[in-house]
């Protein structure tokens, strides 16, 4: 089936590798790329090729040395523009091609963030990152942008000689650029298949620090310490994954601490683990993200969903086995813990998109939807309790892992559809065909909303949450002196946020029960990204004036989209903060990362 998010044709010819050469121009902002793709024809005459473009400017195209022509057709509000190369001679199945192209990026090229030295933490260099999930990569080269086709690539990266560059990939050796004694030349590798949308760059004045076998930390030198000491267990968690299901294939896992702008928590380019600074928590606390990016080197960057609709095949199997691995770290009852967060988590988004929103289906139709979007917690939350369930129906953690790690073996280094995921369900647990058909599967996955059947959780570690969040909402003023800091002293940060979350799901507090929280528990002084997130979001919808600046402040000093959009959509629903809101997204989006700045306007109605 065709990938409603490209203009490709990969029923007709795939890219098998892909020989790039790049030169980063940070005063025009624009990449320069050569893009040598081996092409590999799937039927019998082919004339043309068409491949994903966006804000490109093609330059120039060859077909095996010889200039061939091209045309670039009619441009797409969001999915970009489709250019067709026109072959010399028509292909036949099973020959081969080297299709070069030379092209350059726009300063607005939506894979791109583009930063100010004073954007940076040493306010010294300018920095540049990329995040092409899901459909960017065709802003930065000419390629079949969908997750259906998997090559390896080769990368020369020109950049100015004071900073290093960094890829999705394993470096093959640095120069000095022959053309320009200011620029140096990194050369990259990456030999398992993937998918456009793990291409990544970064470029900016990185340091290294090795903190194990087969791992490097690198960021600006002012947060190295920082994060050296936050991802101290990363080599722990790598194997806690490699106990969980087999070997890691893609020889090194390093992590990158980006600038705080970075529109995710986190992203999982092979090799190089792309990590948000909120995570910094300086407890360690929130490195679970770390785990749920070392858990997507198999499911998702081995095993990747065919079309971005069967996304959950990414996700919710990725957040199952990060869980697996707090539970492998931290304890069954943390694992439980987490497990019943998430489906609070799912209850929040359906809440965001409505119970009724094609977009929370667990497979959604994403016909002529942007799926930047479409993005939300949905696929990994209902995903998560998808196979959460069928865990518990199938005979427990042992039982469902033993399939997990078996569909990863059939499925790997291909992509995969939500129906020979479910198809290959049902052969390995043929012994349990009687089970498995009392699941309503179209329930789960075809209809909106909240899921059909909700998994049974331990309730250890959320008991406490839920009493002291039901104090909370049921007190009324005259209950407020009842409440005393005692009451969190046995709370560990993740209680915390837990009950934040409850509580935020709730009807808003009344102002006074906040101004009560802020004198008894002193949240205002808490740095925790996910504590104060959810904190500011409480004040805010409880009406808390003095409260405005703390959260658009939260909302402008970092760009990660799971706080920002939420936190200036509560700000923008209060009617007292809803024009300084607006103002303050007006004079920063010209700084703000691409994709973010889009669907901030949106949020704000703003065109
Ligand atoms: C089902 C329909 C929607 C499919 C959309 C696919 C990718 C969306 C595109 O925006 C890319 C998303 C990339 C996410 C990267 C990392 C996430 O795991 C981070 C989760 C949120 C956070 O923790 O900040
Ligand atoms: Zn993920």
């Amino acid at each position: 089936m065709a990938d409603p998010s490209s203009f490709a044709s990969p029923e007709q010819f795939n890219i098998k590798h892909i020989y790039l050469k790049l030169n980063v121009d940070f005063n025009s902002r624009e990449i320069s790329a050569s893009t040598s793709l081996t092409v590999r024809c799937l039927q019998d005459s082919l004339s043309a090729l068409v491949l994903d473009t966006k804000d490109l400017t093609i330059k120039q195209v060859w077909v095996n040395g010889k200039e061939a022509s091209f045309t670039l057709g009619k441009t797409h509000s969001f999915k970009g523009t489709p250019l067709e190369i026109t072959l010399p001679c028509p292909l036949t199945r099973g020959q081969e091609v080297i299709v070069e192209i030379c092209s350059v990026t726009s300063p607005r090229s939506s894979a791109l963030q583009w930063l100010k030295p004073e954007q940076t933490a040493g306010k010294i260099h300018p920095y540049l990152f990329s995040q092409c999930q899901a459909t960017h990569c065709r802003s930065i080269i000419p390629c079949q942008d969908t997750p259906s086709v998997k090559f390896t690539y080769y990368c020369q990266v020109s950049v100015p000689k004071k900073l290093m560059a960094l890829m999705s990939a394993v470096e093959d050796g640095d120069l000095l650029d022959t053309q320009d004694s200011n620029r140096k030349i990194y050369h990259f590798k990456q030999n398992v298949p993937i998918p456009s949308y793990l291409i990544a760059l970064v470029v900016g004045a990185l340091e290294g620090r090795k903190i194990g076998p087969r791992t490097t930390i690198w960021t600006e030198k002012e947060l190295l310490e920082q994060s050296v000491y936050e991802m101290a267990e990363t080599e722990k968690m790598l194997k806690c994954a490699e106990d969980l299901v087999g070997p890691y294939v893609w020889g090194k896992y390093d992590l990158l601490v980006l600038p705080p702008s970075f529109p995710y928590g986190g992203m999982e380019n092979p090799c190089l683990t792309f990590i948000t600074p909120t995570v910094l928590a300086g407890d360690r606390s929130l490195v679970s993200v770390t785990a749920h990016e070392i858990s997507h080197s198999w499911t998702g960057n081995l095993v990747t969903n065919h079309t971005w609709e069967h996304f959950w095949l990414n996700e919710g199997h990725t957040v199952y086995l990060e869980r697996r691995i707090d539970g492998l770290l931290y304890g069954e009852e943390f694992r439980q813990f987490k497990a019943l967060g998430g489906w609070k988590e799912l209850q929040n988004a359906v809440n965001t998109f409505g119970s009724s929103n094609p977009l929370t289906n667990l497979v959604p139709n994403l016909h002529e939807v942007d799926v930047d979007a479409a993005f939300s917690s949905v696929p990994y939350e209902k995903g998560f309790a998808l196979l959460f369930y069928l865990e518990q129906l199938l005979g427990g953690p042992e039982i469902f892992l033993g399939f997990l790690k078996s569909y990863i073996q059939v499925f790997a280094f291909k992509s995969a559809t939500t129906e020979e995921w479910k198809k290959y369900l049902y052969t390995y647990f043929k012994d349990k065909v009687d089970i498995l058909d009392k699941v309503d599967w179209n329930g789960w996955m075809h209809t909106p909303g909240m899921p059909p059947v909700q998994p049974q959780y331990d309730m250890t570690l959320a008991n406490a949450c839920i009493a002291l969040s039901k104090k909370w909402v049921q007190a009324k003023e005259s209950d407020l002196s009842s409440f005393k800091a005692e009451d969190l002293k046995d709370l560990s940060s993740h209680q915390l946020i837990e009950l934040l979350t409850l509580l935020l799901l709730e009807e808003p507090l009344p102002v006074s029960h906040v101004k009560r929280m802020q004198e008894v528990y002193n949240l205002n002084e808490i740095k925790n990204s996910e504590i104060r997130f959810r904190w500011l979001r409480l004040c805010i919808r409880a009406k808390w004036e003095e409260v405005i600046t703390l959260a658009l402040q939260m909302a402008v000093e970092q760009g990660r989209m799971k706080f920002t959009r939420p936190l200036y959509r509560d700000l923008y629903n209060f009617d007292k903060a809803r024009e300084q809101a607006v103002n303050t997204f007006l004079q920063n989006r010209k700084s703000m990362h691409p994709v973010t700045e889009m669907l901030l306007a949106k949020d704000l109605h703003i065109s």
